[in-house]
């Protein structure tokens, strides 16, 4: 096997969940592992769309307890390496203890892009388990570069193996992107990685801005299958990559099989830019709201968009899902006391 030069996570098992809300099943998962593994990608993250512990009013309940969808992951891949996300508050360290005994081999630990410092305790005790850790600082274009090295620092700090620049809404820019990483790749000694979303078609420019100016660490998900419009769409960077000589290891036609054959069936709907998605763009505000957005304007007799534009005047993050019943009870006129 070449040496993989740029190092891809497939995140349709974790980030598509959004997309789906929550649905996938054991069987999905074992089908679409055992593909990606044999493609040979290198890591495959499986967990709830908000990460351990994610099942719950407020992100929306699992169909299937996502332990049994890591335990299938695992037991599906011969050669991948299973990944999990936790954001600290919703995931915590004992689902992190579970999912490494039942042989999650990294650990993305994901925290708000000011909000690093809550990071610590997780990822000291992913090392401690002997997982690969990686610090993953969500809506990244929220703060300036300069903000965005601090908080890097800090994951480095806390012994984090990688730190990510995560665009969660879509809306940096290429331009934007390349201040990022190459301010990141001048002053950290880890390695440096970007997840895009595609809501302002811009993943895969973006994902190539970033690989340009040193990331080696790179999210994509297969057929688009992630929240929002879906990340960079894999089976297309790795192509892509391949052309421009850049070795990812993977298996292309293996890739576009996987993607129609197998994860095309699992989509409900394609994986498009719609009004919807395009507006999480362009607003700013995190992919995982669009579902969310979209009930809620169905329930208020609202246009989604203009909730959307608004959680983004309101600079609402993560975490902060009630405030789109609140937003969008309010446009329809409802006082809230
Ligand atoms: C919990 C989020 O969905 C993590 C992520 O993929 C992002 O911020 O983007
Ligand atoms: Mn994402």
């Amino acid at each position: 096997m070449s040496e993989r030069e740029v190092v891809i996570t497939e995140v349709a098992l974790r980030d598509g969940s959004h997309a789906i809300s929550h649905s996938f099943t054991t069987e999905q998962v074992t089908n679409v592992v055992k593909s990606l593994d044999d493609a040979n990608v290198p890591y495959i993250e499986v967990s709830h769309g908000d990460g351990l512990g994610g099942s719950s009013i407020q992100y929306g309940f699992s169909k299937t307890n996502e332990m049994e969808l890591i335990e299938a992951a695992v037991n599906a891949a011969e050669r991948s390496a299973i990944a999990v996300l936790l954001l600290p508050g919703i995931g915590t360290v004992e689902d992190l203890k579970e999912a490494e005994k039942i042989g999650a081999k990294m650990v993305r630990v994901a925290t708000h892009v000011t909000e690093a410092d809550v990071s610590k305790q997780h990822i000291q005790l992913a090392k401690e388990l002997g997982m690969e850790t990686v610090g993953f600082l969500m809506m990244s274009h929220m703060v300036p570069a300069e903000k965005l090295l601090e908080q890097a620092l800090l994951m480095e700090s806390y012994g984090a193996d990688t730190v990510y620049v995560v665009d969660s809404a879509g809306a940096l820019l290429p331009h934007e992107v390349r201040e990022r990483i190459s301010l990141l790749k001048e002053n950290l000694s880890v390695k440096v990685g970007f997840h895009a979303h595609n809501n302002l078609s811009l993943a895969m420019a973006n994902t190539l801005a970033a690989i340009e100016e040193g990331a080696t660490r790179i999210d994509g998900s297969v057929r688009c299958l992630g929240a929002g419009a879906g990340n960079t769409q894999t089976e297309v960077l790795v192509s892509v990559l391949d052309r421009l000589n850049i070795q990812t290891g993977i298996d292309i036609y293996k890739m576009m099989d996987l993607a129609e054959d197998i994860v095309a069936p699992i989509l409900q709907e394609p994986q498009e830019i719609t009004k919807g998605s395009l507006v999480l763009g362009y607003a700013g505000v995190y992919s995982s709201f669009l579902l969310h957005a979209y009930r809620a304007a169905e329930k208020y007799r609202l246009d989604p968009r203009d909730i959307l534009i608004e959680l983004g005047k309101r600079k609402v993050v993560g975490g902060q899902e009630d405030m789109i019943i609140d937003v969008a009870s309010e446009l329809a006129g409802y006082k809230i006391s």
